[in-house]
């Protein structure tokens, strides 16, 4: 199999596929996570970050997620990127080369810097958080 392809046009993610050619399949029995090489190195523009997130449908028919979602690609960064998957499924799940695994998108980031301090400006909402609004 040579380069894999990439969504394009209108959809908001590109696809990322498992690329180990090599290697065989990746196991990953219930509860279990591991690293899927994708053979991809990005140059990102300073300002910009790219986000990797799961595919709903393997979330949804075999409990497929990444448990660092969104996991950031700093636009310093220069290696491969790699794909944290995890089996949240009751189900043994098997990963092939070329198998689209996850999506990535790139964002805009914020360049914050953040001022210690020892109080804070009040709001209606306060400390309330976690649920303290219910659930209806
Ligand atoms: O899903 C991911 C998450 C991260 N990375 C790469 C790109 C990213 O720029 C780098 C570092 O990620 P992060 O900052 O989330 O990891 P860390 O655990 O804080 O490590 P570090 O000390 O290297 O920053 O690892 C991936 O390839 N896939």
């Amino acid at each position: 199999m040579g380069l894999p392809s990439y969504a394009t046009g209108g959809a908001a993610g590109a696809d990322l596929r498992a690329n180990f050619v090599d290697r065989g399949e990746i196991a990953l029995a219930p509860g279990a996570r591991a690293l899927v090489p994708t053979g991809l190195r990005l140059a990102i523009p300073e300002g910009w970050e790219v986000q990797i997130r799961p595919r709903s449908g393997l979330a949804l028919k075999h409990g497929i997620t990444l448990p660092n979602s969104p996991g950031t690609i700093d636009s310093d960064y220069r290696g491969p990127l790699g794909v944290i998957v995890m089996n949240a499924g009751s189900e043994p799940f098997v990963i092939a080369h070329g198998d689209r695994i996850a999506q990535m998108v790139a964002a805009p980031v914020v360049q914050a810097g953040f001022d210690l301090v020892e109080t804070l400006p009040e709001t209606a909402r306060g400390a309330g958080g976690f649920g303290s609004t219910g659930v209806r």
